[in-house]
């Protein structure tokens, strides 16, 4: 593909753009599409009730390609699993979190935490010796392993029989999970990241889907064989995590009139993996094409609501994936669970931050939000449905 960034002149640009557009929309991928988003349309899930002009795509040529606003409310509504009473503990998901150390508590909290509130029914946290006291005193719902450790706390000649005990620790519990976070709160020890990689290693081999974040984003982008071609790897980078992707895979700067071409790139030479560009608004790509959700949460930047959308796309997307398996998609729609994830948790992000702004205005922090979670899922999908 190529990327052209910004070596067009203007007119050639827009003639370029409107024409491409114009074939983008008659091609094959366009009706596919379609077709994959009106077969995401609900149908028994919400009774009906949503309109088929709300279902349709909306087709935007923002950032020099086209941009698909995804109907995030059906895509939540369509993957959300029914409270089933014949269900048992863990069926609405395991999720663990691989962060927290001396310095960070608050992020694999927030990101734990919100996989609950979500509905997962179980969250685990792997973090250092440090930061699991401090984790479990925040919430008695979650399982906090503290087995990680940093270069301070382990001799030279230790190093090698450290790391593989924490692998065996790890792995003991890892085909029990959905889903794994790799990043919130990890900080960027140089041992601790060679453990974490060794983790993702595993990880992978075992077909665990894996959600990588903050520091995870930090280790995968000097090493990015660790998520090369894995289908199974979500990455969530903010601004500045993007800049540094961008720069070391692509080996240029960020360019925002080809931001949607950029981030395709990006995808295709990372090789599989689904990336939500985090933003004004979110853009997700797996490669293929983008979609964007743009609902508007709330003006407040306060840290942490990268962590909550990281748990909850885990979340969404162990759903997404159980839904498509257990309902046969037709072969050519090819929906990506990895992308249908990062669509619901944005949206389920941005309505519970607006709620939250609305009722503590300047003062709003990430615990509100996540107080939120709940009500902005039953605004969408109700328990009781
Ligand atoms: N309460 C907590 O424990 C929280 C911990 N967090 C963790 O903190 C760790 C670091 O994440 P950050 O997002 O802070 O990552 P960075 O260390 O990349 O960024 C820190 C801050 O530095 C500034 N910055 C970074 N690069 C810059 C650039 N090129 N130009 C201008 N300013 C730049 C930005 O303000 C950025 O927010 C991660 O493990 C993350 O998960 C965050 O999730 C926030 C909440
Ligand atoms: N300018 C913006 N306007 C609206 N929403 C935004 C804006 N910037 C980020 N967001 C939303 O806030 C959420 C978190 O993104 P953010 O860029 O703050 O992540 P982060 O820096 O990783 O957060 P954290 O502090 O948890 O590490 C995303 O859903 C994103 O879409
Ligand atoms: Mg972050």
């Amino acid at each position: 593909m190529s990327l052209s960034m910004g070596a067009c002149p203007h007119a050639w640009q827009q003639h370029h753009l409107h024409h491409r557009g114009r074939m983008w929309a008659a091609s094959p991928a366009f009706r596919r599409q379609l077709f994959l988003l009106r077969s995401l349309a609900p149908t028994c899930a919400d009774g009906g009730r949503a309109s088929s002009s709300s279902l349709r795509p909306h087709l935007m040529y923002a950032a020099a390609g086209p941009v698909y606003e995804a109907d995030a409310e059906a895509v939540v509504r369509r993957i959300t699993p029914p409270l089933d009473r014949a269900r048992h503990k863990g069926q609405a998901g395991k999720i663990a979190i691989i962060g927290g150390c001396r310095e960070y508590t608050g992020a694999p909290y927030f990101a734990a935490i919100s996989a609950l509130r979500v509905g997962a029914d179980l969250s685990h946290v792997f973090c250092t010796k440090d930061a699991a006291t401090v984790i479990k005193s925040y919430s008695p719902e979650l399982i906090v392993h503290p087995i990680l450790e940093e270069s301070y706390s382990v001799r030279d000649d230790e190093r090698e029989s450290v790391s593989s005990s924490i692998l065996a620790e790890v792995i003991k519990w890892m085909e029990r999970f959905d889903c794994i976070v790799v990043g919130p709160g990890l900080g960027r020890d140089s041992f601790l990241m060679d453990c974490v990689g060794n983790i993702m290693r595993h990880a992978r081999q075992a077909n665990i889907p894996t959600v990588v974040d903050g520091d995870g984003l930090f280790l995968i982008t000097n090493n990015i064989g660790l998520v090369e071609d894995n289908s199974l790897a979500i990455l969530t980078p903010n601004v500045y995590e993007y800049k540094r992707l961008v720069q070391k895979v692509l080996n240029c700067e960020v360019n925002e009139e080809n931001a949607s071409e950029q981030l395709t790139a990006l995808c295709q030479k990372i090789g599989g993996v689904t990336i939500m560009r985090k933003g004004k608004a979110d853009l997700i790509s797996d490669g293929k094409k983008v979609t964007q959700v743009s609902t508007f949460g709330s003006p407040r930047r306060c840290g942490g609501q990268g962590d909550i959308l990281s748990g909850s796309v885990a979340v969404f997307s162990s759903w997404a994936r159980h839904f498509l398996l257990s309902n046969e998609q037709p072969k050519e729609t090819s929906v990506n669970p990895m992308v249908l994830g990062c669509i619901a948790g944005s949206l389920l992000l941005r309505k519970a931050a607006a709620l939250a702004f609305e009722k503590n205005k300047r003062s709003t922090v990430t615990t509100d939000i996540i107080e939120f979670l709940g009500q902005s899922l039953e605004d969408i999908c109700p328990a009781g449905r």
